[in-house]
């Protein structure tokens, strides 16, 4: 696509669309305690904010997103992560004709060349827990890795942004209470995700990348997300998306 800059409008409300109901409430945590601090540039009034933050000063003031969330049913097309990532929050946009936050959450077992990947809800649904494991009973290598992709559009036509969170683990036989997908069967330093308080799944102590420019570099989730809310606090870099085929 062209690397043209589209006017990013900066969101102060940000649309979450998710059906998945403990997704929400993850990034809620996260979210819970972001609020950045920004450069308002003097003469740009038309921000949309409406409220005048405290503790403002030489043009900074308090910024706060506020998220709601909306469930936009669409199917998934079929592809790599990022491109399953960009299609549903696209779609996302149209739908709700304005600023969309959407997530996939892919799990790539390394034996199976990075699959299920992105299709992993549909593995799950049809194997369960155990299935899953059953799959790499012929692999000695159980490695995973759960891979979370935050994309952000501005709106419909806006091309999606896309930060990611890595997480290196292995599966193993269902420990914990496992109300959540597959927490039960993946294995981080010594814990199940399940056997984790929502805190410890999240959590990382890594700070968020300085730079937007190292999306792809992120940590966790948590800095994934972290490194989004920054970016979109501090408009969007014009030229983002064109970088982001590399990596
Ligand atoms: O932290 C997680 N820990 C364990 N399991 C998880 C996690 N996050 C998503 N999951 C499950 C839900 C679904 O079976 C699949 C991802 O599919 P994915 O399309 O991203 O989620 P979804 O369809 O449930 O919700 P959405 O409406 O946001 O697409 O992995
Ligand atoms: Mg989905």
């Amino acid at each position: 696509m062209s690397s043209k800059a589209q006017p990013q409008p900066r969101p102060t409300t940000l649309n979450f669309i998710t059906g998945n109901a403990n997704k929400l409430a993850e990034v809620q945590a996260i979210l819970a305690d972001v609020e950045v601090s920004v450069d308002i540039d003097s003469d740009s009034g038309a921000d949309g904010d409406g409220k005048k933050g405290q503790g403002q000063g030489q043009g900074q003031r308090q910024r706060r997103l506020v998220l709601t969330s909306r469930d936009v049913p669409a199917h998934e097309i079929q592809g790599t992560i990022e491109e399953v990532a960009r299609d549903k929050c696209a779609r996302a946009a149209a739908v709700v004709g304005g600023p969309v936050l959407t997530e996939d959450t892919a799990l790539e077992f390394r034996a199976y060349g990075g699959l299920p990947g992105p299709y992993i809800k549909y593995f799950l649904q049809a194997l369960g827990h155990e299935g899953l494991n059953n799959m790499l009973a012929a692999y000695e290598d159980k490695t995973a890795f759960a891979v979370c992709t935050f994309a952000y559009s501005a709106g419909p036509g806006h091309e999606p942004i896309l930060f990611q969170g890595r997480t290196q683990g292995r599966i193993v036989p269902a420990r914990g209470p496992g109300v959540f997908g597959w927490d039960a069967v993946f294995e981080y330093e010594g814990k199940t995700y399940a056997e984790m308080d929502k805190t410890e799944k999240v959590g990382d102590t890594t700070p968020p990348p300085p730079n937007v420019a190292q999306w792809r570099a992120c940590s966790s989730p948590k800095v994934a997300i972290h490194a989004l809310v920054g970016c979109l606090l501090t408009i969007v870099e014009p030229d983002l998306t064109s970088r982001q085929g590399a990596g």
